[in-house]
């Protein structure tokens, strides 16, 4: 089922639902931890499980003359497969994430492919993150620069269209398709309205619905739907919240996400003796956010939980 029906339906109920996103497994795990982490949400039905997607890591091994071996290493393949087994297990929508970065258009054609044929039919187009190490996103000679000219590829072969032309009476591919959304601005956006400019752009290319980047903050996520909706972007958009859970996000959310932390949420991590109560803290001030959200008629958010559940299960029983 299209996201955006599921969407639809939750908003005419006016019962709000959930859905999560976690990471594929690190090479040579198996599928455990996935389901490990998944297994207990089952009962509260979210609608759907995201899957990101990680290209190569630059990794640079010293030789015994002392040079250094540069090697690029996938750590986190299998998103397409670990998305049908998912979608088997728990007859939950998966999400797979597809970039553009490090992939050709063929590429990208062949996994869409793929997942069409595996019964997969949401999936969300992101332009991905620069190659560790370098300073700017560098385009692959046959691939996509920005976000939008991959939705629109997937938008052309909804429509029989595929890169070498039409395929006469072909079998069509019907994906609904997500992008992201920046209530705090994306990073490389000149100014707020630029960046808003080029969402309108990725609506217009065919995105059905927005997931929003990650926002610890209501006002913000609440003012970006409004400028949304006077932009003229009117697809459903899906809150993204991160249930904080280590120190060390102090720092990095803000480093690896560019996204504001408010000050209160930073004072009361730093009261915290241990990560067990940071932790605590997070599901707190996520419950908080969920509830304000729902109250404003929101009918589904996005958890950024990336790997283990115990916080979501105990969100999931405050909201759901
Ligand atoms: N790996 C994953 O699973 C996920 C990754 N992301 C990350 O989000 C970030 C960006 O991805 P998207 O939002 O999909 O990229 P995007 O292509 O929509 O936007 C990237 C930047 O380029 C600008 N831009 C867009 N179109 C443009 C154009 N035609 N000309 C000039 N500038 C343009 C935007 O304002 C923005 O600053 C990446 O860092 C991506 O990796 C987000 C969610 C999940
Ligand atoms: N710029 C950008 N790149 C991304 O890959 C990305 C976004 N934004 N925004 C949306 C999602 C969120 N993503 C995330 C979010 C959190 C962690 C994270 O918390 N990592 C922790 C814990 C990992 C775990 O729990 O296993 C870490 O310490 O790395 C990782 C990826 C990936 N996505």
């Amino acid at each position: 089922m299209h996201i955006t029906d599921i969407y639809n339906q939750a908003a005419a109920e006016g019962r709000a639902r959930f859905s999560v996103e976690l990471l594929p497994p690190l090479k040579g795990d198996g599928p455990g931890r996935v389901f490990e982490a998944l297994d207990p949400l089952r009962e509260f039905a979210p609608v759907s499980v995201n899957v990101t997607s990680h290209r190569e890591d630059v990794k640079y091994v010293e030789r015994e003359n002392g040079l250094l071996e540069r090697h690029t290493v996938r750590r986190r393949p299998g998103t397409v497969g670990i998305s049908a087994a998912i979608m088997r297990r728990y007859g939950v929508e998966a999400i797979p994430h597809l970039i553009c970065g490090g992939q050709s258009r063929y590429d990208l054609e062949d996994a869409l492919i793929d997942l069409d044929f595996l019964g997969i039919d949401n999936v969300l187009a992101l332009r991905g993150d620069n190659l560790r190490g370098e300073h700017s996103f560098r385009v692959h000679p046959d691939g996509h620069g920005h976000a939008c000219e991959l939705v629109r590829q997937i938008a052309r072969m909804n429509e029989g269209v595929f890169i070498d032309g039409e395929v006469e009476d072909c079998h069509r591919t019907n994906f609904c398709i997500g992008v992201a959304g920046y209530p705090e601005k994306h990073c490389e956006a000149p100014n707020p309205a630029e960046d808003m400019r080029r969402l309108k752009e990725k609506v217009d290319a065919g995105a059905d619905y927005i997931i929003t980047q990650m926002s610890f903050d209501n006002a913000s996520i609440l003012a970006f739907i409004e400028n949304c909706r006077a932009a003229g972007i009117d697809v459903p958009i899906i809150p993204g919240i991160k249930p904080f859970s280590t120190k060390a996000q102090l720092t990095m959310l803000p480093q690896i996400f560019h996204v504001d932390l408010p000050e209160v949420l930073v004072r009361e991590v730093e009261k915290c003796p241990t990560n067990r109560e940071v932790r605590e803290v997070g599901v707190e001030w996520a419950v908080a956010q969920g509830r304000e959200l729902i109250a404003a008629g929101v009918p589904i958010l996005h958890f950024y939980t990336m790997g283990k559940t115990d916080n979501m299960v105990k969100i999931a029983q405050a909201l759901f």
